[in-house]
């Protein structure tokens, strides 16, 4: 009997699986040493195979792909001659469920006031915040959906998306609604890890005390009540620790509670100052800490030891103008460094691969480094990368198909990688394919 599959494509150039002996992250040397099958043979590349669950069933040449799936019929093959393929990136960081630009604050920071010179004025989040509660969640699914889209035309497969423009129980639970009708819309394919960051700001007319109070009193409760009756799925729990924010006791006590609930540790830390986030994150066993401008060399080592991920963002010490995160000192100390886009309404970024570019350059990253911090460092950073992040049979086949013989053209074409994305797939489906 014919058996049946999802997609197959052919006629591949180069593979980056980034890597395939089933690692789970990638630390120090082997952030470089990506795995990469390359064709050199004019009339014969290499092909993948997915099947119907929208999992890899195949990687292999051509002729072999052929013979091993003769008897299987596949509802859909794409021509991929001369072409490069990559994992679908994965973005570990964004804060995509707002309403309420912040434009006007990105000439006054052009001018010189810094973020919480901005954010203490009562803008930044705050601004946020007002016009986020004010609107429906039909207002914001939309602004989402529309921002998940560009993401997707950016090569984006999986993303983190962030609550934490509510600050209080039905606003919070409104953005975590926002982020959760996603995963049901057909209409628009990419796999989401959602994070609750009720913690994300100090509500305007609270102490911080009754915020963390608030948060672990009534929010959490209510996400648990939600989670338990099966309304919601949320994945992550997130606080901006930060001086003038939430200190490193109040931090703690709201992953715990977090966690307690099953939620998996991943928050902002050691940004403006250091406030001892990477030792804090590695005690409680954080999945990841996000930003880590001001970590000290303890904090690093700390971080190692925990194999707690770094999701180093790049748009923010760039628009920000702040110095940048130890990367290298990082990926020399053995702690697996992801990348995320920071997506918010101070870093207006939807593109991974302006991102890897601005790692490259600005931090000091290798190519390959960039990739493996895109793709399986960030699934990792989320707890996903047994089913995401390399090109490996039986996980999920989400790739990015490049119209290039090498890969980099991706990051090498700044501003305009959408020139050289020929289609991304999620799952086996096309989530988007470049018109000619
Ligand atoms: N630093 C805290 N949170 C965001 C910014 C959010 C905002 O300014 O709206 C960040 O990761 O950069
Ligand atoms: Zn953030």
């Amino acid at each position: 009997m014919m058996e049946s599959g999802k997609l197959l494509i052919t006629g591949v150039k180069q593979i980056v699986q980034v890597c395939n002996q089933g690692e789970r992250v990638l630390v120090g040397s082997a952030m470089h040493t990506v795995a990469v099958m390359e064709s050199n043979n004019v009339t014969q590349g290499y092909s993948i195979v997915i099947d119907h669950e929208g999992n890899i069933a195949g990687i292999d040449t051509d002729e072999n792909i052929r013979s091993k799936f003769s008897e299987t019929k596949f509802s859909e093959v794409l021509d991929a001659t001369g072409c490069s393929v990559i994992p679908g990136l994965v973005d570990a960081h964004t804060h995509p469920v707002w309403t309420g630009d912040r434009v006007h604050e990105f000439a006054m920071k052009l001018a010189g006031s810094s973020y919480m010179d901005v954010h203490k004025a009562g803008g930044g989040i705050h601004y946020t915040v007002e016009h986020t509660r004010a609107a429906s969640e039909n207002q914001l699914y939309q602004l989402f959906k529309n921002r998940l889209i560009s993401m997707i035309k950016s090569g984006t497969t999986l993303v983190e998306c962030k609550s934490g423009y509510g600050l209080d129980t039905d606003s919070e639970l409104k953005m975590l609604h926002v982020i959760d009708q996603a995963r049901h819309d057909t209409s628009v394919q990419i796999d989401v890890s959602s994070t609750y960051c009720g913690a994300h700001a100090v509500p305007k007319g609270s102490t911080s005390e009754e915020a963390v109070n608030d948060v672990v009193m009534n929010q959490l409760p209510a996400i648990k009540r939600e989670i338990d009756t099966g309304k919601l799925a949320v994945e992550n729990i997130d606080v901006f620790c930060e001086k003038g924010v939430f200190d490193v006791h109040q931090t703690r006590k709201i992953l715990e509670e977090g966690k307690k609930i099953g939620l998996l540790v991943n928050f902002h830390g050691d940004e403006l100052t250091d406030t001892g986030s990477g030792e804090l994150g590695a005690e409680l066993n954080a999945h990841a800490i996000s930003h880590l401008e001001e970590i000290s060399d303890v904090g690093i080592k700390a971080m190692s030891k925990s194999q707690t991920v770094a999701v180093i963002l790049p748009t923010t010490a760039y628009i920000l103008r702040l110095k940048s995160p130890p990367v290298r000192k990082m990926i020399e100390f053995g702690v697996p460094v992801a990348l995320g886009s920071d997506f918010n309404p101070n870093a207006y970024c939807l593109s991974m691969p302006l991102i890897m570019h601005l790692a490259c350059v600005n931090f000091h990253m290798t190519m390959p480094e960039a990739l493996s911090a895109s793709t399986i460092n960030a699934a990792a950073a989320l707890g996903m990368s047994g089913t995401h992040g390399s090109l490996e049979i039986g996980k999920r086949g989400n790739l990015v198909i490049i119209n290039a013989p090498r890969w980099e053209h991706l990051v090498y074409q700044l501003g305009c990688h959408s020139d050289v994305i020929k289609a991304v797939i999620n799952g086996g489906d096309k989530a988007y394919e470049k018109s000619n």
